[in-house]
């Protein structure tokens, strides 16, 4: 008999497409060895083109699935991706809290604040973003806005890594424990920087742009990757580090795959076994 894993659960939505969304979480937490479980919030009709449209789910079956798994297999960590409407995120707030999740609580919680798909389609009801802002936020271990998301947030236009520190700044003032300021969207910096912060430190995890526009499912599994991290014991800057490390590679092995966006890909976790390109087309 094996030991069993640790567990990581993502509350999320579905991506037809299978590069982003819950299918993104649950391959990344397989790639980082840990049990993945899920509490589906909607499913969406996507491809690599865009989201066409999406239904949710009942905001009682989200609460129901995420007890279902917390109290028989155990949640080592969470994460939140598309959380669609103002009802599902009230919903996961009152659930994830009087589950013990969240921030100086036993189970790490992060956040990650999907508000539209990298096509420019909304994820998130018009409603839903100031009970994101003010339920949400202020239960997270970790928040982890990219550029465009930061905006909708603080309403700050950021560009650059002194524009990242101002919006972590600005951002915990909302109460999440910390803040990650993800950088692909920088247009005005080089190298792709994620800045990490708790208001004591900031500090900066930096790396290679790769020139690629197959990047679906990034964020996705940037904080997949971290949540992984955290329900295995690491705490949040070691996680954060540990994440980036991933992410960074499965950019550079992203592939194309349809007409517009193809995923990121942690294929290389798996070494030399997997099926060539040639012997996929076959
Ligand atoms: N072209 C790129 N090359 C290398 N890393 C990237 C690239 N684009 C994004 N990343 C990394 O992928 C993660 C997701 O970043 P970002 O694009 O900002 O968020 P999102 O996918 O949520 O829009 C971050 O760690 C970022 O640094
Ligand atoms: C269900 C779902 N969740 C999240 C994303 C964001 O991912 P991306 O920014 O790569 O489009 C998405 N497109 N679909």
């Amino acid at each position: 008999m094996t030991e069993t894993p640790k567990t990581a659960l993502t509350i999320a939505g579905s991506d037809s497409g299978g590069g982003a969304g819950l299918q993104a979480d649950l391959r990344t937490f397989f790639a980082c060895g840990v049990h993945g479980m899920t509490a589906v919030t909607a499913v969406t009709v996507q491809n690599s083109i865009g989201v066409s449209g999406f239904t949710e789910i009942p905001p009682g079956i989200v609460a129901a699935q995420i007890e279902a798994v917390a109290s028989d297999m155990g949640v080592n960590a969470a994460k939140t991706g598309m959380l669609a409407s103002a009802e599902i995120i009230s919903t996961v707030a009152s659930t994830v809290d009087a589950l013990g999740f969240g921030r100086e609580r036993q189970t790490p919680f992060v956040v990650d604040p999907v508000a539209a798909s990298m096509h420019g389609d909304s994820l998130l009801r018009d409603d839903a973003l100031e009970a994101l802002r003010t339920e949400l936020l202020p239960r997270a271990t970790l928040v982890t806005p990219n550029l465009d998301e930061v905006r909708l947030l603080t309403g700050l236009d950021v560009n650059d890594v002194a524009g990242q520190r101002d919006a972590a700044e600005a951002l915990l003032a909302l109460g999440p424990q910390w803040v990650l300021v993800k950088g692909g969207h920088a247009t005005d910096s080089p190298r792709c920087v994620d800045l990490l912060s708790d208001g004591t430190h900031v500090l900066e995890f930096e790396g290679p742009r790769y020139d690629t526009p197959h990047t679906h499912g990034g964020g996705d599994t940037l904080a997949s990757a971290i949540t992984a991290h955290l329900a295995k014991g690491l705490g949040v800057p070691d996680a954060v580090s540990a994440g980036k490390k991933f992410i960074e590679r499965c950019v550079a092995e992203s592939y194309p795959l349809g007409a517009g966006a193809g995923p990121v890909s942690p294929f290389w976790r798996l070494g030399p076994d997997i099926p060539s390109p040639a012997s996929r087309d076959s």
